[in-house]
């Protein structure tokens, strides 16, 4: 047990799916792993592990913002010993070619800071995806032909953004869409040598301002789930 997972180490498995909301953590187990057994509840932050097609497979909730997803990346990597992380997420487009309910792939997470700002300082560091993780999450996306981006995306520290000077540049530079966690999470899979993906669900489009019900959200985002687990078990 750790000071925010109250699972015994046996209880998570090696690979961990990883929602914002604990909610979609509850219903991606529910919905697509068998024998599943509930092995957080701290803070409610619920995680669950299960089987997926014989593999072993943990989803656990990981709060929103990179602040709250580095308190279980770092718990899971060094007290439960993850190997591959992939976060479930939503976001918002940036395109207009990417459409509300598209998948984004994020190659890679730029960010204006992060938690790991104290280390890089003055470094730049480019957090990316792991390639083999992403190659075949975008092999599921393409044979389970779901319309899906792959690219840079943004990783925001405030959800309510005040800079639309920055979103433009953003956009102008090619940026798919926005979310709150990627980032972090890449940094700490380079730091501990694991592997990690985020496979995201766009849910409200900063061009046009449509934005899905947070039931949606919570309950509605399958095609990322299988993307992510046939991804994580593709070379297995
Ligand atoms: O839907 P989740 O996975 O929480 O992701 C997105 O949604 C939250 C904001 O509503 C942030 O955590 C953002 O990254
Ligand atoms: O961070 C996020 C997540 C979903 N939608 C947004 O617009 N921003």
């Amino acid at each position: 047990m750790t000071i925010h997972i109250g699972a015994e180490p046996e209880q998570i498995a090696q690979t961990v799916l990883l929602p914002g909301d604990p909610y979609r953590a509850k219903w991606a187990a529910e919905t697509f792993l068998s024998d599943v057994e509930c092995i957080n509840q701290v803070r409610g932050m619920l995680g669950f592990t299960g089987t997926w097609n014989g593999h072993r497979v943990t989803i656990q909730g990981s709060g929103m913002g990179m602040p709250s997803l580095s308190i279980y990346v770092n718990e899971l990597i060094t007290s439960y010993d993850a190997q591959t992380l992939i976060r479930i997420g939503s976001c918002g487009g940036m395109q207009d070619k990417v459409k509300v309910r598209d998948v984004v792939i994020a190659q890679a997470a730029s960010s204006i800071s992060t938690p790991s700002r104290g280390i890089f300082r003055e470094l730049n560091f480019a957090p990316c995806a792991d390639y083999g993780l992403l190659r075949a999450a975008a092999d599921a996306a393409t044979s389970r032909g779901t319309p899906t981006h792959v690219g840079n995306i943004y990783s925001a520290d405030v959800f309510y953004d005040e800079r639309p000077d920055l979103n433009e540049q953003m956009v102008r530079h090619g940026i798919l869409g926005v979310e709150m966690e990627a980032a972090e999470l890449y940094n700490l899979a380079a730091r501990h040598g694991r592997k990690a993906l985020a496979v995201l669900t766009v849910s409200d489009h900063l061009l046009t301002h449509e934005s899905l019900p947070s039931e949606d959200r919570e309950k509605t985002f399958g095609d990322m789930v299988e993307i992510a687990l046939e991804a994580a078990f593709a070379d297995q």
